[in-house]
């Protein structure tokens, strides 16, 4: 047996903990903080919709695998994720045995809600373990929770932990070291839960927090507090207006100065590359391809994360499910529902987890729709093309008085990109027929201040996966790009810059055909190919295109004022308004294939987005044309 497998069969004979729980309970925090991993974790239910596995290893020495699972409110499952949690509990899945033990995490505030799904639990007869999570916030709002009263109660242990605290999850590693060793059990089958009826269960919930519970609370009271304004039916609608508006500007204003210091310093080592090596293949590579291409996409790197700093505290203080509530009537009338809100929120990172986020929607046709619309919301990838075009056309000026010209043009671009999405899900539910939705069943988290290490790891995730990106994506395609647009080189008395007889040259004519009645040239049919695969791509590949479009010595670093000087106004506007639907994103048509399990639905986005991109730039063309762009 190899070394691998031989690790393998160890990991594969640690006891198995799966940590189950109603949603926003923590059990990803506790996760995180059991195995040092850096799953997301925010104040809203449905945040993990996958089973995650980890490791983690006691003070006494006992190795441990660690399943971190959806939330769920019950072991009889309404949406995929859920079912995902009890196939996990039940061992139901393929290959897959049930747990060791169950740590069952619930949180201390919300005892009334959680015990239910702990006596759940119980009748699958494993063995279990009760984690008190969140007593920092019980203790705080006056709950006492008698831990011992509890395990007598349960008949199980009963510990208090605090996953977002250094050394929280200290009882419950200790428990699980007093119960060492574990014999594997096989649970009970699932109809043993649906034995006792849910009457019986809440009456038996009742009981035991009598016992066990002193509750002296003033349940939230700020919480409420903060709720009668963001809650208003005329407040909050502009508070989240307001909000969303300073984010836009927030990411043109405070982005200057770091992307400037990224672009001088790409620059610099740009020219230092340049004046060190030989004129050649080697250097034009570096130059061209590499400094121009790559460095055009890195220095979005601050913008990206500005955006992402504040969706992810908005996300942990608990202001995101009040959003959904106040959009519940707006998307309600387009026939979508209030829990497609979230995963329509993360698409706003990138389509794909907003597409798998959409599996906590019971309904299949609204899960559908909400799947279709997903990467009409802006996507992260796409705030390079729209920064690039803006910066270059659009005058950095304030209007009346206190807003900033570039940032009301990026917040009426994602703007667009929300009302279009609107509009597709009202004619998707219109053909489909559907019946009028249910009404939104929220659960409002109590809001909290942020955690810092969370805004840390989230930042941390964001800047790795777009540098991981930058770094093997961008970087290969922009040296294939490179690599066609250089050869084969210019014929004799040739007129046009060498790329223009290239491979790529050849290809972007080609599609000119079809792109210049809507103000494309062929330097930006280039970018478009290679931007299929990545969106940002187009970006530097843009900068590499027109780097080799440059002669002599002027080649400019920055592509910024090349396109300003090369394209017309209406040409500018005209991409931006592509952008806004592009259809092009091939790793996201997968991913719908993978969700929905069918080829219709990914062609079919393909279809609407195309014809709905083509349309629209088609029209902003002419329309800014005939104003005089
Ligand atoms: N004050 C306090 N906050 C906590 C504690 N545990 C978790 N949180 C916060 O509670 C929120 C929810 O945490 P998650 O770990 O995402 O919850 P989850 O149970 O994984 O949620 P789902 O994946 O949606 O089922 C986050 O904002 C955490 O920062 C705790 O012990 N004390
Ligand atoms: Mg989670």
């Amino acid at each position: 047996m190899g070394a691998v497998e031989k690790a393998a069969q160890a990991v594969a004979q640690q006891p198995m903990v799966a940590l189950l729980g109603n949603p926003n309970c923590g059990k990803t925090a506790l996760f995180n903080r059991l195995t040092g991993a850096r799953q997301k974790v925010a104040n809203y239910a449905g945040v993990t919709i996958e089973r995650k596995e980890g490791q983690f290893t006691s003070a006494a020495g006992n190795s441990f695998r660690l399943l971190d699972l959806p939330g769920a409110y019950s072991l009889s499952a309404h949406t995929p994720d859920e079912m995902i949690t009890r196939d996990v509990v039940a061992g139901l899945r393929e290959g897959e045995r049930s747990p060791d033990v169950v740590v069952c995490v619930v949180d201390a505030t919300n005892l009334r809600l959680n015990l239910r799904l702990v006596l759940e639990i119980k009748r699958l007869g494993l063995p279990m373990v009760m984690c008190l999570n969140m007593v920092d916030v019980a203790k705080k709002r006056g709950i006492v929770v008698d831990a011992a009263r509890l395990s007598q109660e349960l008949g199980m242990p009963v510990v208090e932990t605090v996953a977002v605290k250094a050394g929280g999850e200290k009882a419950l590693v200790e428990t699980l070291d007093a119960m060492w060793p574990f014999y594997h059990s096989q649970a009970n089958p699932l109809s043993a839960i649906d034995a006792v009826s849910v009457e019986d269960t809440q009456r038996e919930v009742r009981r035991i927090l009598s016992i066990a519970v002193k509750d002296s609370d003033d349940r939230g009271n700020r919480t409420e507090k903060i709720d009668h304004f963001v809650l208003h039916p005329f407040m909050g609608p502009i508070i989240l207006a307001v909000l969303m508006f300073c984010v836009f500007q927030a990411v043109f204003s405070w982005a200057k100065a770091p992307m400037d210091l990224i672009a001088a310093g790409v620059a610099d080592l740009g020219v230092l590359v340049g004046n060190h090596m030989p004129e050649g293949v080697l250097r034009s590579l570096l130059v061209d391809g590499v400094f121009s291409g790559v460095g055009a996409v890195l220095v979005f790197l601050p913008q990206i994360l500005i955006l992402f700093f504040f969706i992810l505290v908005l996300e942990d203080c608990g202001y995101l499910p009040r959003a959904a509530f106040l959009l519940d009537r707006l998307m309600g009338g387009v026939g979508l529902s209030g829990r497609a809100f979230i995963p329509l929120l993360s698409s706003f990172a990138c389509a794909i987890p907003g597409i798998m986020a959409a599996r906590t929607i019971q309904n299949p046709r609204d899960r559908i729709v909400t799947i279709m619309i997903a990467p009409l919301m802006t996507c992260s990838a796409r705030l390079p093309v729209y920064a690039l075009v803006i910066a270059a056309f659009i005058p950095n000026k304030e209007v009346w008085g206190a807003f900033n010209l570039q940032g009301l043009v990026l917040f009426c671009l994602y703007f667009a990109g929300i009302i279009s999405a609107m509009a597709v899900a009202w004619v998707m539910k219109r053909s489909m027929r559907a019946k009028r939705n249910q009404p939104l069943m929220l659960e409002l988290p109590a809001y909290h201040w942020p955690h810092m290490r969370n805004l840390a790891i989230g930042l941390y995730e964001r800047a790795k996966i777009f540098l991981t990106r930058v770094g093997t994506t961008i970087l290969t395609l922009m040296v294939l790009l490179w690599a066609l647009s250089s050869f084969p080189g210019a014929p004799e008395g040739a007129t046009h810059p060498a790329i223009y007889y290239s491979i790529a040259g050849m290809l972007g004519r080609a599609l000119e055909f079809i792109f210049s009645p809507i103000g494309f040239n062929w330097q930006i049919c280039i970018a478009l190919v290679p931007g299929m695969a990545a969106r940002e791509v187009a970006v530097g590949a843009l900068g590499t295109v027109y780097a080799l479009s440059q002669t002599g010595e002027e080649l400019a670093n920055s592509l910024q004022p090349v396109i300003a000087s090369s394209w017309s106004m209406a040409t500018a506007l005209a991409l931006l308004a592509w952008y806004v639907f592009a259809p092009q994103c091939l790793s996201t048509l997968s991913v719908v294939r993978r969700e929905t399990n069918s080829m219709k639905y990914p062609l079919m986005m393909a279809g609407y987005m195309f014809v709905l991109a083509y349309t629209a730039t088609f029209i902003t063309y002419r329309v800014a044309l005939a104003l005089g762009g």
